[in-house]
């Protein structure tokens, strides 16, 4: 067995007729920080929802530290030592931060430790707070938290469920530059311990903070590498450049790639405009 954390093997994805995830492989060594990057549709969130037992694939496999995750219940897999984040927030508004971040650490504990009234709060909750940098909100409700503070909320949560594998989809959407660049000083650390997986659409973003980069096209694994190795690389400039003149209606040309960094929208262009335009 090689020394991967997780192998995903010529998986497949079908929903009604149409395959969604084609082939894939997939592999992600213990202690990496892995940006999946892709177009609209091109399958990463239907990627992280076999790995967290939320999507059965058609075929093919995917294993975290050697055991088959295809098959097993979502709790399960959680119990296993992988969490994930979703685009939609799972927060408890009319519990506190500290009282959320318990409920999350909770799944851990003994049935008969729930029935009891603890004092002060566990470790694990407490090293979300410090990692998270949310001590200083612990007694607010979270229902009146900012949309960035909401999710660090969400990431703490499960850093308090203690997972060896972390799944974010779009951490820094609707974040403002100054709660972007937080979370990605918030990723950098919690990489330090632990495996994490970020599905992030922002190439601004991935220039400061990613290593390893897998984009993923029409289901299937497009490039893998550095953030260079990618942006340099002439099929996603293709794969970029093609969804944003389709968008923005500008026909191909010497000039395209100038013209579609400023024509197409803020996901596409951001993307496209990294990738093919813009120097470092
Ligand atoms: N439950 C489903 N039933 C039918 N088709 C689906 C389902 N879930 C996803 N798809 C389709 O599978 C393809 C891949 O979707 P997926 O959400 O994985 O893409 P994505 O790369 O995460 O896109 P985005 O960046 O827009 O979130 C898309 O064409 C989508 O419409």
């Amino acid at each position: 067995m090689s020394g991967a954390l997780l192998e995903v093997r010529d998986l497949s994805v079908v929903f009604d007729g149409f395959r969604a995830i084609d082939g894939v492989d997939f592999t992600v060594e213990s202690g990496e920080l892995r940006f999946l990057i892709g177009p609209n549709g091109a399958g990463k969130t239907t990627l992280i929802d076999v790995i967290t037992g939320l999507t059965r694939p058609a075929g093919g496999s995917a294993r975290f530290e050697g055991r088959d995750l295809v098959g097993r219940k979502e709790h399960e897999i959680v119990r296993m030592g992988v969490g994930r984040t979703f685009q939609t927030s799972v927060v408890f508004e009319q519990l506190t931060v500290v009282e959320n971040l318990d409920l999350a650490a909770c799944f851990r504990r003994p049935l008969w430790s729930l029935a009891r009234r603890r004092r002060g709060v566990s470790d694990a909750v407490a090293a979300a707070m410090a990692t998270t940098g949310l001590d200083a909100l612990a007694e607010r409700p979270a229902g009146v938290l900012s949309h960035g503070q909401r999710q660090w909320l969400e990431i703490g949560m499960l850093i308090a469920q203690r997972p060896r594998l972390l799944l974010l989809d779009e951490p820094v959407a609707g974040m403002s530059g100054e709660e972007r660049s937080r979370t990605g000083e918030l990723l950098t650390q919690i990489a330090k311990d632990h495996t994490v997986i970020v599905i992030e659409h922002d190439m601004d973003f991935l220039r400061r903070y990613a290593s390893q980069v897998t984009v993923l096209h029409e289901g299937k694994v497009l490039v893998e590498g550095s953030v260079d190795q990618v942006r340099s690389d002439p099929r996603v400039q293709e794969v970029y450049l093609g969804r944003a003149e389709e968008r923005s209606g500008v026909a191909a040309g010497p000039t395209a790639g100038t013209a579609v960094g400023s024509a197409a929208g803020p996901v596409a262009g951001s993307a496209a405009g990294s990738a093919v335009g813009e120097g470092k």
